[in-house]
């Protein structure tokens, strides 16, 4: 789960409200991290406490080293604590470990300096204390965030934050961990579950979220029952887009496959056999369980006509690279947007910079005013639901990073969605199924190398 800055407080606020004070929030925190933290017996450890509750976290962990017989220094580059919990804990701790004036070079350093409290890019002398922590050769091991990193988003976020190893998120990750500018500063990151009720409309898919039974076979079942789909793209110089996205579709299982392509593409027919072919300027079928438009197609070259077409069409409608260039929102049915930043830039009139250093919230008001599923790609894909609701993959496959690439994961959306509705979160699972056949063929083939048709043959592989 993914919450924002002011849903931590709320929930923080809530549970205060009902009975469960901070200062046993903190002790909750402290417990579940300690056990975790790469510590030796021999490790020198400093604590660096800021003034807020992320600094109540960080004493209660001091005090909990302490007790474990660690040699723990407590550094309060910013004064004492504000808060009156972290005050409470730090009253105790403080008889237990080393409380230093100048900090001191140690095995660990433990920065419980600013939290989800942080707002705007970090002043006054935290600055100079952030930069300190990133000089030492120590592992850094950050509570709830890197201090310095914003929670929410990288709009101002100034470049200064702590260079974490590890970073503890306590309760749910923050956005920023998921956005190309910020994420790197966590390091390896760990959630905390802290015992506070989930209420999050932004879940992480891992490896194990993908649903393996959407392979699986009835011994008594017929093409039909996998959906027919059809996939129209390609233009006069872009004609290996739709045969990359045919191919992936008919390697994630869909049952009938036509690929409508312009006529200079009728030399590549030969290499995808299975496919059923149509040309652009065909009449469209009613029959379809899903369409997918766009892979290598250009604005002009009968693009609208093709388009007045399938907007009367009623199944779920997949629409993606030259097909994203203009504003095409009205369908009968559920329409899917696959844009990447570039391309969501163009239909949403923001800039690439606004678009990556927010993409949570733009992606989500973005689905939820036009009432669409959207699929923002990237490192970390966000897939979202007409509600504004989402989740964001955190499978990791840099050989997707090159041409091609969306055009298979066109194709696996076309047979997920072909399946009438009997699959949960198609877009979703299409996201999972790419990134994990990529980093599966990554480990065979250096991802530098892997071609987009190899990601298409691991498809069955995984
Ligand atoms: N439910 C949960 O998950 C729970 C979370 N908990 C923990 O609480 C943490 C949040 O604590 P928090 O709200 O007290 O704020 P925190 O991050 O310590 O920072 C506040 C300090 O930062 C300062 N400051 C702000 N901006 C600044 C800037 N730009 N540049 C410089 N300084 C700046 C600000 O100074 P001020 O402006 O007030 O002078 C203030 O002193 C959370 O991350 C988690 O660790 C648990 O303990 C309980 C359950
Ligand atoms: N560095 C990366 N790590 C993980 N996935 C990536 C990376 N770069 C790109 N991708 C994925 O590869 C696909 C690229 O899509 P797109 O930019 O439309 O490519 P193309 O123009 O080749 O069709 C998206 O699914 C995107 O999420
Ligand atoms: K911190």
């Amino acid at each position: 789960m993914i919450y924002t800055a002011a849903e931590i407080k709320q929930i923080d606020q809530t549970a205060t409200q009902n009975g469960m004070p901070e200062s046993i929030l903190m002790e909750r925190a402290a417990s579940a991290i300690v056990p975790k933290l790469p510590i030796e017996s021999h490790s020198t450890i400093l604590v660096v406490c800021g003034t807020g509750n992320n600094g109540g976290d960080g004493w209660v962990v001091a005090r909990e080293l302490a007790v474990k017989g660690h040699e723990v220094s407590v550094w309060l580059p910013l004064g004492d604590s504000k808060s009156e919990a972290a005050s409470t804990h730090a009253a105790y701790a403080s008889s237990l470990v080393r409380v230093i004036e100048q900090p001191v070079a140690t095995d660990i350093v433990i920065d419980a300096l600013f939290g989800v409290g942080l707002s705007g890019p970090v002043t006054g002398k935290a600055r100079d204390v952030i930069e300190w922590v990133n000089q030492q050769m120590a592992t850094v091991l950050s509570i709830d965030l890197p201090s310095g990193i914003p929670s929410d988003h990288a709009l101002e976020f100034d470049g200064l934050a702590i260079q974490a190893t590890r970073t503890y998120c306590l309760h749910g990750y923050k956005r920023t961990a998921f956005l190309n500018r910020t994420s790197p500063y966590y390091g390896q990151i760990e959630r905390i579950d802290i015992g506070l009720p989930h209420t999050s409309g932004w879940s992480v898919l891992t490896e194990s979220d993908f649903n393996r039974s959407l392979l699986e076979r009835d011994r008594f079942s017929h093409k039909t029952d996998y959906g027919h789909g059809i996939l129209i793209g390609g233009s006069r110089h872009l004609l290996g887009a739709p045969f990359l996205g045919g191919r992936a579709a008919i390697r994630s299982g869909i049952g009938l496959l036509n690929l409508s392509v312009p006529r200079e593409a009728s030399p590549f027919i030969s290499t995808l056999p299975e496919a059923m072919y149509n040309q652009h300027t065909d009449v469209l079928e009613q029959s379809y369980d899903a369409i997918a438009i766009g892979p290598g197609m250009v604005e002009g070259e009968g693009m609208d006509t093709i388009w007045q077409q399938v907007k009367h069409q009623s199944c779920p409608i997949i629409v993606d690279a030259g097909a994203l260039s203009t504003r095409r929102f009205e369908t009968r049915g559920p329409l899917i947007l696959t844009p990447h930043p570039g391309e969501f830039s163009r239909l949403t009139n923001q800039s690439v910079e606004e678009i990556e250093g927010d993409r949570f919230a733009v992606a989500s008001e973005f689905a939820k005013q036009h009432r669409v599923h959207l699929i923002l790609k990237g490192t970390y894909t966000l897939i979202v639901t007409p509600d504004g609701k989402g989740a964001v993959n955190t499978v990791e496959a840099s050989a997707l990073a090159k041409g091609g690439s969306g055009d298979i994961l066109t194709g696996i959306l076309l047979a997920l969605w072909s399946r009438k509705g009997e699959l949960q979160s198609p877009s979703e699972q299409a996201v999972l199924w790419h990134a994990l056949a990529a980093k599966s063929i990554s480990r065979t083939i250096h991802p530098a190398s892997v071609l987009a048709s190899d990601v298409i043959e691991e498809l069955g592989r995984i």
